[in-house]
């Protein structure tokens, strides 16, 4: 049964579709993210999409059970979280908002490959990988581009979406006049950093110059299974990669620390854990500090619940009302737009259809979704 709410959604979303896709665009840019829950009616789905994900959570044992099973018992929880926030999760809004302005400056910086036109892929909700291509397929595009919107690479996270992409097209012909090729991280890019270190800094200057001398940064990150980390998953390489060019960027102005939040079910996961780091610090006489998201580049449930109201409001009452400011995201940041076009600027110039990274797979990898995918790329990319 659709609720009345995700009859709208679809209706609206319809509505939109019509409107931005014009059917004259040449270049597709498929924004590749897992997606949130349209409605409060969608929360079930969507935790039940990621838990029987084998990509993104592997069990010891039983796994067809327990997937469903804790989805099933996350429900209630998460759903009074997403209510919380809204009654839904922002990440579609932020996304589209992302994809109009970046299309908008990639008509003026290569007016060679315009008009560009962004389609979104969401890995647990629509609009899906396969709703995504049949878009641009119709719309008769000549060349597409999929870009991964997690700067930072995980085989949970964005390696999961590119094999959904792979496994579409195990079950239709890929058209044989598309140019293909793909953006899979940009963890380095300069103009992130300095998306990063600008809200930081405003930040920054809300505190006294008391405070502001000892504030500490705390950038957080969502965790990994410790089974993920030691398989050779190169996230948390990657977001240390992001944070040292963002206190590069910043001078290295106050101490800072990465942390790890989100962690899901009974398994050990990498830390230190954010709350945990919250209540070390307090506890060391620490008093002042300024949260940074730093993995993932639009709101969702994570920075507006965890860290918002679990951290920021809850916690901060446990452990003796230490001053925390939350950093936004970077959603619609001027600079963080530019850094969007540059880095699709940059891979048109490049002719690399795909990184060398991406079609090498971790060390101890035993999916053979990774092995498949990844000769399935190189084929389709020309390597
Ligand atoms: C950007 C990094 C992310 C990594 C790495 C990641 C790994 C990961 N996540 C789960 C399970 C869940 N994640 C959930 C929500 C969620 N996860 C990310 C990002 C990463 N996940 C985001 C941005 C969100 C929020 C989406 C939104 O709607 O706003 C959820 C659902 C929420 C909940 O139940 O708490 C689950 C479940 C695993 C198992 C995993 C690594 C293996
Ligand atoms: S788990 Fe990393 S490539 Fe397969
Ligand atoms: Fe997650």
């Amino acid at each position: 049964m659709i609720s009345f709410s995700n009859k709208l959604f679809y209706l609206r979303n319809l509505l939109q579709t019509r409107q931005l896709h014009t059917g004259n665009a040449k270049t597709a840019i498929v924004m590749l993210n897992m997606g949130g829950p349209h409605s409060l009616d969608e929360v079930p789905s969507f935790l039940h999409k990621i838990m029987t994900d084998r990509d993104m959570i592997q069990f010891p044992f039983m796994q067809d059970r327990l997937g469903p099973w804790i989805a099933k018992r996350r429900t209630p929880e998460v759903q009074k979280r997403y209510a919380e926030i809204g009654g839904c999760s922002p990440i579609y809004k932020w996304t589209q908002k992302q994809g109009e302005l970046l299309c908008k400056k990639l008509d003026t910086l290569s007016p060679s490959t315009a008009p560009h036109q962004y389609y979104i892929a969401f890995r647990y909700t629509t609009p899906s990988t396969e709703e995504a291509f049949t878009s641009l397929e119709k719309d008769g595009v000549d060349r597409v581009i999929v870009f991964s919107q997690y700067p930072q690479y995980s085989c949970a996270t964005s390696g999961s979406s590119f094999n959904e992409i792979f496994k579409l097209f195990k079950k239709r012909d890929f058209p044989k006049s598309l140019k293909f090729s793909v953006i899979d991280r940009w963890p380095a890019h300069p103009l992130l950093a300095k998306t990063f270190a600008d809200l930081i800094s405003k930040e920054l200057q809300k505190l006294s110059e008391d405070k502001r001398k000892e504030a500490l940064i705390l950038f957080s990150a969502h965790s990994l299974p410790l089974a993920a980390v030691n398989r050779g998953d190169s996230y948390p390489s990657e977001v240390g990669t992001t944070v040292q060019l963002v206190m590069q960027e910043l001078n290295y102005c106050n101490p800072h620390q990465l942390v790890w939040q989100s962690k899901v079910g009974p398994l050990p996961w990498l830390g230190p854990f954010t709350d945990e780091a919250l209540k070390g610090y307090t506890a060391q006489g620490k008093k002042t500090f300024i949260l940074v998201p730093i993995a993932f580049v639009n709101e969702h449930i994570e920075t507006l619940h965890e860290l918002d109201i679990e951290y920021c409001k809850d916690l901060a009452k446990e452990i003796n009302n230490p001053t925390i400011l939350r950093v936004p995201a970077p959603n619609d940041h001027p600079i963080f737009i530019e850094a969007l076009a540059d880095i699709v600027k940059t891979h048109l110039d490049s002719n690399r259809s795909v990184s060398e990274k991406f079609l090498n797979r971790c060390p101890h990898c035993v999916n053979m979704n990774c092995l498949h995918s990844k000769q399935w790329y190189s084929k389709i990319c020309n390597i």
